[in-house]
């Protein structure tokens, strides 16, 4: 139940709000819907085109019931938006298309989906001076300075040449064919508008960097609620390896690192974004656990283990196989090599940090990937298949 006295952080009482939030049944969105609605008072107008993920949270009979209302709809034509946003005290865009297997192969879509589609949400909140706060990625810091380095250079062993900083590091992409970076040039140009809209008419937004935040409803296992040729993020990817019996792919030796936070850690910082709007408002946050490093190989070498644990289903001899990225993701793909980030600003103004291992992050995501989905699987493989 919500508690009737909520405080922020400077010990003021947190009046409820209306936040219109877009993008809410996805991943995040849903995450987020789930936290609101059982620890606050506030009310959330729901947009997406999918209500799935929410769908437990949208029932008559919830406790909640009259503080959420889904709207189905594509923020690329309804004319509904601006109502809604005016509606609301705040809003939340976290719409976008995030996989990187879109990004060098629907680069047109990735870029309209990252920036234009975001231009009337940013335009509707400055006009009608509304809060914002946007989505945006870890990716817009591209590659690390140190990846330019000699391979044997003592420097890349300085953070100054790894750790990204909201205020200070450089946004470094590959050239124009490489097309992975079109998702990360939108989201950075998308965050120019935004910072921009700030600086001269006055927007209160604040912009999210998140890290890899991974957990329970992440994307779609291939073939079971999603397109059987489809390619999620490594997380619902290695799920649904294991889940299959099958070698988890190593694209280009999974020498690549990455910082994993737990989804449910990650939301505790959005919560206090949206009750702390004073601290919050102007700054651009990273989100992430740089405690949690590993690199993919490592990453799957662990979800292999913790996965036969909360089966019962014993490894494969062979767990892992190579492939290119060339022959995973097609032509154009390129890859950010180390993400840490730097969490000062976030400290400094929300005192939040990230709990949870990655070990312990995993065994509960583990946990509720097998639940949700074994059965599924194995009345998938039995399944003959039309001729
Ligand atoms: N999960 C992460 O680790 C991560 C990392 C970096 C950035 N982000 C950013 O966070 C945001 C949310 O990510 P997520 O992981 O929840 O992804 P997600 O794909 O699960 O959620 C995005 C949601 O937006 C909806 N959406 C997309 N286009 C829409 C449109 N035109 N109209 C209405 N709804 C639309 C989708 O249907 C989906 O439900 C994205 O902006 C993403 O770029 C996420
Ligand atoms: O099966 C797989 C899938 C992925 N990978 C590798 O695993 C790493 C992580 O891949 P993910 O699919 O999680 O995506 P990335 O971390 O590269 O990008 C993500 O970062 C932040 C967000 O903005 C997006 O959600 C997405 O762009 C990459 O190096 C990728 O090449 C594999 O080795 N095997």
């Amino acid at each position: 139940m919500a508690s009737s006295v909520r405080l922020d952080l400077d010990g003021n009482p947190i009046k409820p709000i209306t936040i219109c939030m877009i993008g809410a049944g996805g991943f995040i969105g849903s995450h987020l819907c789930e936290k609101i609605m059982a620890e606050t008072p506030h009310k959330v107008l729901a947009l997406d085109v999918y209500n799935d993920k929410i769908k437990h949270l949208l029932e008559p009979d919830t406790p909640w019931a009259a503080r959420i209302q889904f709207h189905r709809l594509n923020i690329k034509q309804d004319s509904r938006l601006e109502g809604l946003i005016k509606m609301a005290d705040l809003t939340i865009n976290l719409a976008a298309i995030c996989t990187p297997a879109d990004y060098n192969t629907r680069p047109l879509d990735t870029i309209y989906s990252n920036f234009i589609d975001a231009l009337p949400v940013v335009k509707y909140c400055s006009e009608n001076q509304k809060r914002l706060i946007h989505f945006s990625t870890c990716e817009v810091y591209g590659k690390t300075i140190g990846s330019f380095l000699p391979k044997d250079s003592p420097l890349r062993q300085d953070p100054a040449y790894y750790v990204l900083k909201e205020d200070a590091s450089p946004c470094i992409f590959g050239s124009i064919e490489k097309q992975r970076w079109s998702y990360a040039c939108a989201k950075q140009l998308i965050e120019r508008l935004i910072y921009a809209e700030g600086a001269e008419n006055g927007l209160e937004f604040s912009i999210v960097r998140p890290f890899n935040w991974i957990g329970p409803r992440m994307d779609f296992i291939p073939g079971i609620d999603g397109p059987s040729e489809g390619v999620p993020r490594v997380l619902a990817c290695f799920s649904n390896n294991l889940l299959r019996q099958e070698p988890l792919k190593l694209v280009d030796g999974g020498q690549s690192q990455r910082t994993f936070v737990y989804i449910k850690d990650a939301i505790e910082a959005v919560l206090l974004m949206i009750e702390n709007p004073a601290r919050a408002n102007g700054h651009i946050f990273n989100v992430g656990n740089p405690n949690n490093e590993v690199t993919v190989k490592q990453l799957a070498e662990m979800m292999t283990q913790i996965y036969a644990k909360v089966s019962g289903e014993p490894a494969l001899e062979k767990p892992t196989i190579d492939v290119s990225s060339k022959e995973f993701y097609g032509v154009g793909y390129d890859d950010s090599d180390k993400r840490i980030p730097d969490m000062t600003i976030i400290n400094q103004q929300l005192g939040w940090n990230p709990k949870t291992s990655l070990w312990d992050l995993l065994e509960s995501t583990l946990t509720y990937q097998h639940r949700t989905y074994a059965e599924a699987i194995k009345k998938a493989i039995a399944k003959p298949v039309a001729s």
